[in-house]
């Protein structure tokens, strides 16, 4: 299977916070955001895969800014690391300031994928070459959050889990 860049994949979605989508501090509420997180970083893994995929795991979420009404939010969702099935998507959430246009992170999340087939058994993914500095840094550490998201879900024994142990080994 051919191998593929992030840039090929990568999912831009950018909106509006509105009044329907806020809590009652007048922020953008978490579960709104996380609805179109999973949106963006499920059309990032369709376009990578071209199969149906399905979310496995959210591994990680981290609301780093409220968001307030009236904000332009962007989100961008790329494909980080595959394995078989699997693809990590980490995606990172951007307010713009409206006078200035100075993007500031909101918040970040790493969910799990993984393509399947029409009776939803998992089917292999196209690898992934990472390009830019960052890119290279999260396939680096993809391995370990997969076999730390395989152990909190009861998938893997953390003496099978030999990327993690190597990590707490040099600290
Ligand atoms: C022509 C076409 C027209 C099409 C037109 C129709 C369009 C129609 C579109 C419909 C599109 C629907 C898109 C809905 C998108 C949702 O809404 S998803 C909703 C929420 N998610 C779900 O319902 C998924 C439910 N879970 C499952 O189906 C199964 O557990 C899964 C995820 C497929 C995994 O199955 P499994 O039997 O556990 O398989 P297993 O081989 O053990 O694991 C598969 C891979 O997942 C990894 N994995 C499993 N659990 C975890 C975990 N907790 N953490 C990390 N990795 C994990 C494994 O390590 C393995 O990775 P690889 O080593 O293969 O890379």
């Amino acid at each position: 299977m051919q191998a593929k860049f992030p840039s090929q994949s990568l999912t831009t979605l950018t909106d509006l916070v509105l009044p329907g989508e806020t809590n009652p501090l007048n922020n953008l509420f978490g579960g709104e955001l996380l609805a179109r997180i999973d949106r963006a970083a499920s059309i990032t893994a369709r376009r990578h895969s071209r199969r149906i995929c399905v979310t496995a795991s959210v591994n990680h979420v981290a609301f780093n800014r409220a968001i307030p009404l009236g904000a332009v939010v962007t989100i961008e969702a790329k494909v980080s690391r595959t394995f078989t099935s699997s693809m990590e998507i980490v995606i990172d959430v951007w307010t713009e300031d409206r006078e200035s246009g100075i993007k500031n992170s909101a918040g970040t999340a790493i969910y799990t994928f993984v393509a399947v087939d029409d009776t939803g058994n998992p089917v292999p993914v196209p690898p992934i070459i990472p390009q830019t500095d960052e890119e290279k840094s999260r396939f680096d550490a993809a391995l370990r959050r997969k076999q730390l998201s395989l152990i909190l879900a009861g998938k893997m024994k953390p003496s099978e889990a030999t990327e993690l142990k190597a990590l707490f080994a040099g600290a």
